[in-house]
């Protein structure tokens, strides 16, 4: 009888065995800022100047310095209306671009809109001390930690980093990952026969894996029957460290999986999560810490069970932190299922199924979520985890973001 193991107890022996792996495989490699969206930092990331690094105008219009009206001073250099340049006395003003290095002396930059010019005098209402002024080191100051190593890099990350002078980061070395697809009834093109299964993973599984920071380059595919000899043959001679099999997870006399991991000497961490789908979720370590980590083979129940061990297994690989989904409300009744959470594909709506408006967002289940099914996490904004116990409308639940 296999034990099946709680939903976050799955979660965390992936991620505790995912540091592991980190261990063992190079940690980092310093990449330009233009290959770098998606990875983690190895290190923290310091300013390398100050953010900005010089005063500088908010507006097109003026620099002005002291009270009005001011002499209009000629450019210091007509061809670069940025340059830094000199020094404005008392009462005098010159004209200035957004992002314009601040002359010595300015006190505040008038909008052109707002200022009137008549024979090299200008005039304006008084401008309050320093407005439209956008000072040195505002956002961070030289030597600041901009970013803490773990850290994801996300588009806005990667342009403070390049705001800050430098030009690639040190991100940590992502694992090579390998699929392994079994089942001798699945096809990868045309239209299938009766008893045949179009492939739903080939398409599917490479973007999550790069979504979830494992992969730059599209993993190693392997596609074997339903044997021994084919799946211990498969495991043995990918060089991937992190093995993703689809199919035979299950027990009949067609599902190879944990036979070969069980030959191969192989630990196992999960044997089956108490989740429903993807309840044959199986995560095993084998003698040379490369790690297997077995999907089911109906697609929905796939996807769930990466999202509990292959998430944060990644998590783990990759130096990030673990995280614990976010709490949001559920917008529909759902009756017990002792010892099991279910994971069910949703929609954000301010509706609730009675048909109830409310203030604040709550998750509804979508139609087409059977373990077979994708079309309804096709249409989903995310996946909640309905507790063994349900729910009732309005109950706070996990929610776990999609990868895409
Ligand atoms: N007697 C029992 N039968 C089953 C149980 C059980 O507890 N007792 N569990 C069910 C659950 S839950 C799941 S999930 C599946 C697990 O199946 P396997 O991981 O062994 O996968 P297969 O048997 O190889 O295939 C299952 C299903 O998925 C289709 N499949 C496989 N690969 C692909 C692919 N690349 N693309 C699309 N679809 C695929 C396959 O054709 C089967 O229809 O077992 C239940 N049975
Ligand atoms: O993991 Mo299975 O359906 O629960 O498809």
């Amino acid at each position: 009888m296999i034990h099946d193991v709680a939903w976050e107890t799955a979660r965390l022996h992936a991620y505790e065995l995912g540091t592991l792996v980190r261990e063992r495989i190079p940690y980092e490699e310093l990449v330009p800022l233009s290959r770098a969206s998606g990875r983690t930092l190895a290190r923290d990331v310091t300013a390398l100047q100050g953010i900005p690094h010089y005063a500088s105008s908010a507006m097109d219009g003026w620099a002005v310095a002291g009270s009005g009206p001011w002499t209009i001073q000629p450019r210091a250099a007509q061809d670069d209306p940025h340059a830094a340049s000199d020094t404005l006395g008392d009462h005098q003003a010159r004209a200035i671009l957004t992002g314009g290095a601040l002359p010595h002396g300015c006190t505040a930059v008038v909008r052109s809109e707002a200022a009137s010019e008549y024979d090299g005098v200008l005039s304006a209402p008084e401008p309050r001390w320093g407005a439209d002024i956008r000072p040195a080191e505002r956002e961070a100051k030289a030597g600041d930690v901009l970013l803490a190593a773990g850290t994801v890099l996300t588009p806005p990350r990667l342009a403070v980093i390049a705001a800050s002078g430098r030009d690639d980061v040190h991100a940590v070395i992502s694992p090579r990952v390998g699929l392994v697809l079994s089942g001798r009834e699945v096809v990868t093109s045309g239209v299938p026969l009766p008893g045949q299964v179009r492939d739903s993973f080939s398409e599917f599984l490479p973007p999550v894996l790069t979504a979830w920071g494992a992969a730059e380059a599209t993993p190693f595919v392997q596609r074997i029957g339903d044997d021994l000899a084919s799946t211990l043959r498969a495991i043995e001679t990918t060089d991937a460290q992190i093995i993703l099999s689809t199919g035979g997870t299950g027990h009949s006399d067609h599902d190879f999986l944990r036979k070969a991991a069980e030959d191969l000497g192989a630990r196992i961490l999960v044997p089956s999560v108490a989740m429903r789908p993807g309840h044959p979720a199986f995560l095993a370590q084998l003698p040379d810490d490369r790690v297997i980590v077995g999907l089911p083979g109906n697609p929905l129940a796939a996807f769930m069970a990466a999202l509990t061990i292959l998430q944060p297994l990644l998590d783990g690989v990759l130096a990030r932190s673990f995280t614990e989904p976010r709490q949001i409300r559920v917008g529909e009744r759902f009756t017990a299922l002792p010892g099991r959470v279910r994971l069910v594909p949703a929609g954000l709506s301010t509706e609730d199924t009675a048909g109830n408006s409310h203030h604040e967002l709550r998750v509804i289940s979508r139609e087409h979520t059977g373990p077979a099914m994708l079309r309804g996490l096709g249409d989903a904004d995310g996946v909640m985890v309905i507790p063994p116990e349900g729910t009732e409308p309005g109950d706070s639940v996990r929610w776990l973001e999609l990868p895409w």
